[in-house]
């Protein structure tokens, strides 16, 4: 049998430790053999195991503290999934929508551009062409035609474009619009400004064209201010000389559509 010293300490509790063993007295010590892992006590008693440096009220408190931290870990889990969950769903349902947004989108664009021709030019949102003009803005107008204004815009952040919206009860309609479209995507000729592209979202009829960075003919050759002043005669011969340059453009062009109304085109 092992010899083991056997010492009891009575103290007072730590400062600011309580315990609800305070008042309690030591009237007796029992002393207990301890057997072994066969249940067997005819053995040495196993080695003691390394008691904790903290004392048991110590030990005590604590283990209240961790088991009553268990509903509060418990709780804060159930929280965070919870709110994981439903941020989970709220992206599901955002990334459904804007999916669904997009298809119908899409839907419109190919059932309102079916019988034209996007294959040969772009077809442009309003969304995209409100972008490039700032809402239509004002400010962006650069000319106005027999079809409506005529606004300076911007795609792709940098590139700009004329962009001509038809105006509401403007006197060149659906089938102007179309015939437009139609020639202009197929016509390529350095002479003549070059359509981009063209919206038909809703009521809207908009072309898309490159930007003339030195406005029309008649400006070009006349400057702004004397165009508008012409005289009767004058805008006969401009009307001539047009016929003449379109003419000779048609030579080089690579298509020309024999319905196409011939009008003044801005010189790049
Ligand atoms: N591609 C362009 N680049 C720069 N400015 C343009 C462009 N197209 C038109 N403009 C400006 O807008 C004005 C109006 O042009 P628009 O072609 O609509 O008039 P239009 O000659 O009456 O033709 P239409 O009758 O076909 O509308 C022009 O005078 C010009 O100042």
């Amino acid at each position: 049998m092992k010899k083991v010293n056997l010492s009891i300490k009575l103290q007072r509790l730590p400062k600011g430790v309580i315990s609800k063993y305070r008042d309690v007295l030591l009237n007796g010590i029992e002393i207990f053999k301890i057997s072994d892992f066969n249940s067997n006590l005819a053995g040495p008693n196993p080695e003691p195991r390394t008691l904790s440096p903290l004392p048991q009220t110590i030990q005590t408190i604590s283990h209240s503290i961790k088991s009553n931290s268990i509903p509060v870990v418990i709780v804060v889990v159930a929280v965070s999934c919870l709110v994981l969950l439903l941020a989970s769903i709220i992206c599901i349902i955002i990334i459904f929508r804007r999916r669904s947004t997009e298809e119908t989108s899409r839907e419109r664009e190919t059932t309102e551009g079916s019988s034209l021709p996007s294959h040969l030019c772009r077809y442009f949102t309003i969304t995209e062409l409100k972008a490039a003009t700032n809402n239509f803005d004002d400010v962006s107008i650069v000319g106005i035609g027999g079809f409506g204004n005529v606004y300076k815009g911007y795609i792709h952040g940098t590139t700009p474009v004329a962009i001509k919206r038809l105006k509401p009860g403007s006197q060149q309609g659906v089938k102007e619009f179309l015939n437009e479209i139609e020639m202009l995507s197929q016509l390529r000729h350095i002479h003549l400004v070059s359509l981009i592209g063209y919206c038909n979202d809703g009521s809207e009829m908009i072309l898309v064209y490159d930007f003339m960075q030195r406005g029309t003919l008649r400006e070009h050759i006349y400057g702004s201010d004397s165009a508008l002043n012409m005289e009767a005669e004058g805008r006969d011969r401009i009307g001539c000389g047009k016929r003449v340059t379109l003419s000779s453009c048609r030579d080089e062009a690579e298509y020309h559509s024999p319905g196409r109304e011939e009008h003044e085109q801005p010189v790049g």
